[in-house]
């Protein structure tokens, strides 16, 4: 074990790769959790079948009185409905275990930690007051050398305690093996952002304050709450995906382009954009909206009202629906409005940045039609690249209309969570989340918090099933589409 948090970090053991063939335990806390079943596993599974991970031992841990077979039975489903049904994956369930545990306590996580052999993988599939919590107590006791940390987002629960959680963890592994998660960083689509604009002539020499109007960023989901209140009760839908996953996604749209995709050049590059970051005229009840569903239908399924769902503090008034508007204030993009949206139980999924153009200077007097803008749309599920496009119609040659050019983007071997476990295990931080820009990215939301708390913003209603609140800050637009 390293010795507890008031001595120097552990010294950094090499990750456990194919090449090594040493087995490693991955130890999942939060194991009884949606996280855990419903992302983490089948993308554990689906990497385990690329045979890259030779062994491992899997150990799954929650406050539940869980024992090995509903565990193995849980992994058995995760895996199957991925097709990871190979005899490296059997091998894996058949070893595996379940450690019943109050993570935040000393004792437990002692017993916890004696369970485990090998280099160690720590994930913290747990809500963000308790993986605070979990890590002090772990930082009591220590880790076995090696050990790296996986820890989900929120990353903290403001600037402040997102700050002490970096201190905390400084004190129990060297920076290069702490691993703040953002799947959305592992989605190949957003990935792929950096092939489309750094390889192409085209787009970035337009991809600036000149020729850009605004750039949306939207991400509406028709699932709900999905039994998820212990959690998500005390983020909303701001803290939930704002904060996190679509300011992830920003810096990647709005970064200056890396002379290489080396981690430390492409984590260097999202922190600058971050920083630039502000709210829009630095107005936090301008520049934000909130809501929250009302009972209603999604293709048949009825949800009730988000406020009478079990676990749900009406008190709280936590929004399902968060919109906010920033602008990266760089020579770049200086006065460009970035408008990032996410809502559950919304009519449909709608999972895109959208980059609006500015008009042409000028439209040839005698060219008709030109009513919308061009728009590059880069899809996230499904995964693909749009390109909206003024041209000549079929008949009358003067008329114009718009087209939709489309390409699907090739899916990526790994499901997200298969591509931040790989970055893990191998030791590779370029899709983690640095630990300044984690802070950074509260700094941006701070102000819309406080708005929020001081009631400065009202929470409208919208019915689940519909398009969102009426007074919505991208509606309109999205809507010319
Ligand atoms: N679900 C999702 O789609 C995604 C979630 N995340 C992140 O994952 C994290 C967890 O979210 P999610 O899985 O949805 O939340 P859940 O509420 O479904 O799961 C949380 C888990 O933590 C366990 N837990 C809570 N307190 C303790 C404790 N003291 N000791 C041991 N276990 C404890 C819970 O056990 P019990 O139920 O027994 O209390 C439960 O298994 C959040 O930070 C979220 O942002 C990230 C991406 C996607
Ligand atoms: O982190 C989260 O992401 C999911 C959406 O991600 P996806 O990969 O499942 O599309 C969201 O539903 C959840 O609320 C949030 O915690």
């Amino acid at each position: 074990m390293t010795t507890p948090a008031s001595s120097a970090p552990a010294a950094v053991v090499p990750a456990a790769t194919a090449a090594s063939g040493v087995r490693q335990t991955l130890l999942v806390l939060g194991a009884s959790g949606d996280l855990t079943g419903r992302l983490l596993l089948p993308g554990l599974g689906r990497l385990l079948a690329t045979g890259s991970v030779p062994g491992l031992r899997l150990i799954g841990s929650g406050m539940d009185g869980w024992d090995d077979e509903r565990w193995r039975r849980r992994v058995t489903d995760s895996f199957g409905a991925v097709g990871a049904v190979g005899p490296l994956e059997s091998e894996v369930i058949r070893e595996s275990r379940y450690v019943p545990a109050d993570v935040t306590r000393e004792e437990d996580l002692r017993s916890l930690l004696s369970c485990c052999s090998g280099p160690l993988v720590i994930f913290f599939a747990l809500p963000p007051l308790v993986t605070a919590r979990s890590a002090a107590a772990l930082a009591r006791i220590g880790v076995p050398p090696g050990t790296r940390l996986m820890l989900e987002k929120p990353f903290g629960v403001d600037r402040i305690s997102a700050r002490s959680l970096n201190e905390l963890l400084a004190t129990l592994v060297p920076e290069n093996q702490v691993h703040r998660i953002d799947h959305f960083l592992g989605k190949s689509t957003v990935l792929n952002l950096l092939g489309l604009r750094f390889a192409n002539r085209i787009f970035e020499p337009v991809l600036n304050s000149a020729h850009v109007a605004c750039v949306d960023i939207v991400f509406d989901e028709t699932l709900g709450l999905e039994g998820r209140a212990g959690y998500y009760d005390g983020a909303g839908a701001l803290v939930d995906m704002v904060q996190s996953h679509l300011l992830q996604v920003l810096a990647l749209l709005a970064m200056d382009p890396p002379p290489t995709l080396r981690s430390e050049e492409v984590r260097g590059r999202k922190a600058q954009v971050l920083r630039a970051t502000r709210l829009w005229r630095d107005d936090p009840v301008a520049a934000s909206r909130r809501g929250r569903y009302t009972a209603g239908e999604i293709d048949g399924r009825r949800l009730p009202n988000y406020a009478d769902e079990p676990g749900v503090d009406p008190a709280r008034g936590t929004e399902t629906l968060a919109e906010l508007a920033v602008t990266v204030d760089t020579w770049r993009w200086a006065g460009v409005p970035f408008r990032l949206r996410s809502g559950k139980a919304m009519d449909a999924v709608r999972k895109e940045a959208i980059i609006t153009f500015k008009q042409p200077t000028r439209v040839p007097d005698g060219l008709t039609g030109y009513d919308r803008p061009d728009r590059l749309r880069i899809g996230f599920g499904p995964d693909r690249l749009g390109l909206d496009l003024n041209i000549n119609g079929p008949g009358n040659p003067f008329e114009l209309e718009q087209v939709n050019l489309t390409a699907a983007f090739g899916p990526g071997d790994l499901p997200a969570y298969g591509e931040v476990l790989r970055g893990a295990f191998e030791g590779d931080p370029t899709l983690s989340v640095r630990a300044d820009v984690a802070e950074e990215c509260w700094r941006i939301v701070e102000p819309v918090l406080a708005a929020w708390k001081a009631g400065a913003v009202p929470l409208q209603e919208y019915r689940a099933g519909s398009t969102g609140p009426a007074d919505s800050l991208i509606g309109p637009v999205l809507d010319e589409s």
